[in-house]
């Protein structure tokens, strides 16, 4: 689905990303967790075409990705943030924005963004003003506007955590059985191994901007492959 090839990438002389290979099949949740600063959302943004690398090459369903994206391979994604990009509009309209470009019917707008409200449990919310939504139920709603749009890879960077704990765990719940049913490929950015083992198939430990293990969550734990690793998953430990 999504494959990456000796990427690096430089930023005011600083590598932040060195030589990383990376593929997603379709179906898969991939992680990629790793300390402050080690470059997991440099690494989501390449691959979700926000960066561009330095060397490297990028695959998307098998077609190399030129320099200057285009809007149709655009298309196919979607990215959640940390902090939830709504517009400033009523729930609806934010969920219905990206399925309008995509030039869908209106029946088929209203039938989508109730049925994606309906699944993250914010069915209520559709007439408010997005503003006016606590923390919780606007990431619901992020994360909605992302199903809705049906994407090829869906990009969740830190997700949960501006999340207090409570709101963390049911979201993490609801967004596994979403999982569960519809088998999206994502990539998911997080700091936190407890998200990368309840929702990831396979995980990349980035540290210091090279990725230095991968394995199902599982077995990183098991055998994390080098004393970096063990020391840092260590932290998670219990
Ligand atoms: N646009 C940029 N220009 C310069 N440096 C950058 C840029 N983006 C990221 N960096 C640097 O690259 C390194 C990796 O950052 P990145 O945000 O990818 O790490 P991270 O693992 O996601 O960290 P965190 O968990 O704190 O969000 C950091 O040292 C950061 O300062």
């Amino acid at each position: 689905m999504l494959e990456a090839r000796e990427i690096t990438w430089k930023k005011d002389h600083k590598i932040i990303l060195q030589d990383i290979h990376f593929h997603l099949l379709p179906g898969e949740c991939v992680g990629l967790i790793g300390p402050n600063g080690s470059g997991k959302s440099s690494l989501l943004k390449i691959l979700a075409f926000l960066e561009t690398p330095t060397y490297g090459q990028l695959y998307f369903q098998g077609q190399s990705v030129p320099k200057s994206v285009p809007l149709p391979i655009r298309r196919k994604i979607a990215i959640v943030f940390q902090e939830s990009l709504l517009l400033n509009t009523r729930v609806f309209d934010n969920v219905a924005a990206g399925l309008k470009i995509r030039g869908l019917s209106k029946g088929k707008i209203r039938e989508r963004v109730d049925y994606w409200l309906e699944q993250f449990g914010v069915i209520h919310l559709t007439k408010q003003l997005a503003r006016s939504l606590s923390g919780g139920e606007a990431q619901r709603v992020s994360l909605a506007r992302a199903f809705a749009i049906e994407p090829d890879v869906l990009f969740l960077d830190e997700p949960f955590s501006a999340l207090d704990a409570p709101t963390k765990e049911g979201l993490r719940i609801d967004l596994t059985k979403v999982f569960s049913s519809t088998q999206t490929t994502t990539v998911m950015v997080s700091h936190d191994f407890k998200d990368i083992a309840h929702l990831t198939n396979r995980a990349l430990i980035l540290l210091n901007g090279q990725v230095v293990a991968e394995g199902s969550p599982s077995e990183l734990l098991r055998s994390p492959q080098k004393e970096e690793v063990e020391r840092f998953l260590a932290h998670f430990a219990s």
